[in-house]
């Protein structure tokens, strides 16, 4: 049985689409079926697979018509994606399913999103980051302090002197299991300037990513914090795949910007 799909990525995070409108066509969407379509080398590639389906056809509560079912490369669950989120929401203008001229609310594990275009620019209302307490983390024999973020998803945020400090990232990095119990997005990040950070990130459930939305948000919330920026205020994020956009609002919300960009769609036929 063939199947729709697309391939798009924001800030070369990058993701399979899955419309999957009514949710007839792939049932669970089984972990086993994500981690091979995401394959680097056996499938077709990707951070993270997203299916494009009615929030009445999940089951799920939102106000948005649309929501983002969101799997990591390695099949498993995510409450939320900060840039996949924004080329779901390409994905929806495209096909005529959003209206571009006024935000609108797509639903995710994390609750619903607003969504904002302005050209080829997106912003994702992320609400209210959580700062917990520090942990440490460890990456290529080097231990760092790590504040903990909840951005929807966990983080933990550590500044390093160089991006390099942290090594090959080939391997999860060593974290707090208590702290973290169900896992951990880890940033490496780096002060460039005023309001201007660089980060890499080790995702849980995909490795080391060219980017991350959410990683971007709670790289951010944690340089404000320990800057005590006041409030609003706007960080200048640069990841290895390009740059985003965080502010911190005077109500609390993280607002998220940046690019997006579908490269690909087609009929498949997965017969691995
Ligand atoms: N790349 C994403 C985050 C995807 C989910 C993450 N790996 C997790 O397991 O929480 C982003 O752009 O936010």
């Amino acid at each position: 049985m063939s199947f729709p799909w697309l391939k798009g990525h924001g800030t070369e995070n990058d993701f399979v689409l899955l419309p999957d409108h009514d949710g007839t066509i792939h049932g669970d969407l089984d972990g086993a079926f994500v981690a091979a379509l995401c394959h680097r080398r056996r499938g077709i590639g990707a951070d993270g697979v997203m299916r494009v389906v009615r929030t009445q056809a999940l089951g799920e509560q939102s106000a948005g018509e649309w929501f983002m079912d969101y799997k990591n490369a390695d099949g498993s669950v995510s409450e939320m994606c900060g840039n996949g989120i924004r080329v779901f929401a390409l994905h929806l203008v495209q096909e005529g399913l959003a209206d571009p001229s006024q935000p609108f609310v797509v639903g995710t594990r994390d609750g619903d999103k607003t969504i904002t275009f302005d050209r080829d620019q997106i912003s994702v209302d992320m609400g209210k980051p959580e700062l917990r307490g520090v942990s440490k983390v460890t990456a290529d024999g080097r231990t760092w302090e790590a504040q903990d973020v909840r951005t929807g998803n966990p983080h933990a945020v550590a500044f390093v002197e160089r991006l390099t400090d942290a090594g090959s990232l080939l391997v999860e990095p060593d974290y707090d299991k208590t702290t973290y119990p169900e896992g951990v997005n880890i940033e490496f990040v780096v002060r460039e300037g005023a309001q201007h950070v660089s980060m890499r990130v080790h995702e849980r459930g995909s490795g080391e990513t060219r980017s991350c939305g959410t990683g971007a948000c709670a790289v951010a919330a944690a340089a404000a914090h320990s800057d005590g920026a006041a409030r609003p205020v706007t960080y200048r994020v640069d990841v290895p795949g390009g740059t985003v956009h965080v502010t911190w609002t005077d109500d609390d919300h993280l607002i998220l910007t940046g690019p997006a960009e579908i490269v690909a769609r087609g009929d498949m036929e997965w017969i691995a």
